[in-house]
């Protein structure tokens, strides 16, 4: 999906996918990274998810990525927290939000993931990929989804990661693609991944309401190692 796609779903308040509390599969399956304790989390395409408060409260640092500013504005607003705003020294799309967060650090950057390199996040432990990966189309030309795991893998040296990604009961009835979330396969994963990650499904639990289409289906979670 174009930014513009994104920044019109902000505006217009199309935005299902935020969270009231923290996901329970990142509840549950976060510790399966053994991210060390005062280790550095990133949360792509981050939006305003209190997933983010419940990483930091959990003693991690996060840095997320998240194109529509007023998300992020959002995000330290409603959490009461005071940021300090920084521009990037070099690239003028990027502006990066500060703030201390029970004795941790939160830091996102306001822009496009595709502009942020590896030195403006520094070094990661771990990686949370909740309505991410799903979050992109994969269609030619752009192939949207390959190059953004690409470049994941340039940010973050492949740390590890838990991706969280859903199915349907039945994937042949579903014929519209043309808007998020998109299914994303195994087939589709280890495309993207295998040559890097040893890939493990570690959960699969049957919903009711697993994308905007209402479709029952599953709820998957995939732990991501080297
Ligand atoms: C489906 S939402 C998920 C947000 C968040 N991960 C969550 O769980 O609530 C996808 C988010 O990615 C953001 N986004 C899309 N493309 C992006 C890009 N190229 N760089 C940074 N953020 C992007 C959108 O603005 C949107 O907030």
């Amino acid at each position: 999906m174009t930014p513009d796609f994104w920044q019109n779903a902000w505006q217009t308040q199309q935005t299902g996918f935020n969270q009231s509390k923290p996901n329970a599969m990142l509840r549950q399956h976060f510790d399966k990274l053994n991210v060390p304790k005062q280790g550095r989390v990133f949360v792509p395409l981050c939006g305003k998810s209190v997933d983010m408060l419940w990483l930091l409260s959990q003693g991690y640092h996060v840095v997320g990525v998240e194109l529509h500013e007023q998300a992020v504005k959002e995000l330290f607003n409603e959490h009461g927290l005071s940021a300090t705003v920084t521009a990037h020294p070099t690239q003028p799309n990027l502006k990066q939000y500060r703030a201390d967060y029970q004795g941790q650090t939160l830091t996102i950057w306001a822009g496009n993931l595709f502009d942020v390199q590896p030195d403006d996040i520094g070094q990661i432990d771990g990686i949370y990929d909740r309505a991410a990966l799903v979050a992109l189309p994969d269609d030619a030309p752009e192939r949207m989804r390959w190059q953004y795991t690409q470049h994941l893998g340039t940010l973050t040296g492949y740390a590890p990661q838990l991706l969280l990604a859903f199915s349907y009961d039945d994937d042949s009835g579903i014929t519209d693609k043309a808007l998020p979330p998109f299914l994303v396969t195994r087939e589709a994963l280890d495309d993207y991944y295998a040559a890097h990650y040893d890939i493990q499904l570690v959960a699969k639990e049957k919903a009711e309401y697993v994308s905007t289409r209402a479709d029952s289906g599953y709820r998957l979670a995939y732990v991501l190692t080297a």
